[in-house]
């Protein structure tokens, strides 16, 4: 009986790609999870540890995004089609692998029923929720959404914060913006049309966010915040739960790339959790429905 290598093949799992085209003022985004393995002669590394066959799955994932900027993605199988190519034909023992793809779609942001330049919304992604509490004849109505994933392209900045010496990150006046909107909202009163209101705050929050040029996340929720509370009298406050989903420029230049805000990594975590409550100063609170209501501040 002999031990014996079988089936085998490596690479880099989940490459998140964000790629914008920004030609005109009218961005266009594609968003990718990119999964890159290769087979071929690889044999020594696993027998014997040379590595003179490794095509490391740091050079296949920097491959992504490089071929993201040189290339575009027209469609996710051409974008892989070349990837594939590219690695069988640069390196001869490589004889083939696999490469996948998760596509996630964007919508333009309509605000005023006219497609934004460069808002995006994953449309269908969210939940709506309610909660009703009783007391007597007390009663509290609170409404809300979970996980409306937004995206802005341009018309947000981050600088002018403190700066110590735990402190790189570098100042910006032009990054991705993007959260997933967890809101809600206590109403006064109970005698409400609550599906025409949710639709119509729907429609401002994400108003407001492809609208407003945003300095910080804080001070977008809180244009969103005070939006509703000023457009909206049946509503006595909103809370509101936002992840700042970054997304990092990728440096480009060690492959002769310039990167004009084109190519992005699209970090899962850590996220900044930027959390606050926007409220009426002369209503009364309302603290027994929200301490059964997890998440928020
Ligand atoms: O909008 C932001 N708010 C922050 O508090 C923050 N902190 C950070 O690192 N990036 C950002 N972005």
């Amino acid at each position: 009986m002999a031990i014996v290598l079988g089936d085998n093949q490596y690479g880099k799992a989940e490459v998140r790609v964000v790629r914008v085209v920004r030609d005109t003022a009218r961005h266009e985004i594609t968003d990718l999870n990119v999964s890159s393995q290769l087979r071929g002669d690889l044999a020594a590394s696993h027998l014997v540890g040379d590595n003179g066959h490794v095509v490391a799955t740091d050079t296949q994932k920097n491959t992504v995004y490089a071929f993201a900027k040189k290339y575009g993605v027209t469609s996710p199988e051409d974008f892989l089609i070349t990837l594939g190519r590219h690695f069988v034909d640069a390196f001869e023992w490589i004889s083939g692998g696999r490469w996948a793809a998760e596509q996630y779609s964007w919508q333009r942001i309509l605000v005023g029923g006219v497609e934004h330049d460069h808002s995006f919304v994953r449309e269908g992604q969210e939940t709506r929720t309610a909660v009703v509490e009783l007391d007597g004849e007390d009663i509290t109505v609170v409404a809300g959404l979970t996980d409306l994933v937004v995206l802005k392209t341009t018309g947000s900045e981050f600088h002018g914060f403190p700066r110590d010496i735990y402190t790189t990150l570098a100042e910006t006046n032009e990054r991705i913006l993007a959260t997933k909107v967890s809101a809600r909202w206590r109403y006064l009163g109970a005698a409400h049309d609550y599906n025409g209101l949710y639709t119509e705050i729907r429609a401002r929050l994400l108003d407001v966010f492809a609208e407003t040029h945003s300095l910080a996340l804080q001070q977008t929720l809180y244009a969103m915040g005070e939006t509703i509370l000023r457009e909206f009298g049946a509503v006595a406050e909103i809370k509101f739960s936002l992840p700042n989903r970054h997304h990092f420029l990728v440096d480009l230049a060690p492959f002769g790339l310039e990167n004009p805000n084109e190519v992005f990594y699209a970090a899962d975590r850590p996220y900044g959790l930027i959390e606050a409550t926007v409220l009426r100063d002369d209503v009364p609170p309302a603290e027994r429905v929200w301490a059964g209501i997890p998440g928020f501040c």
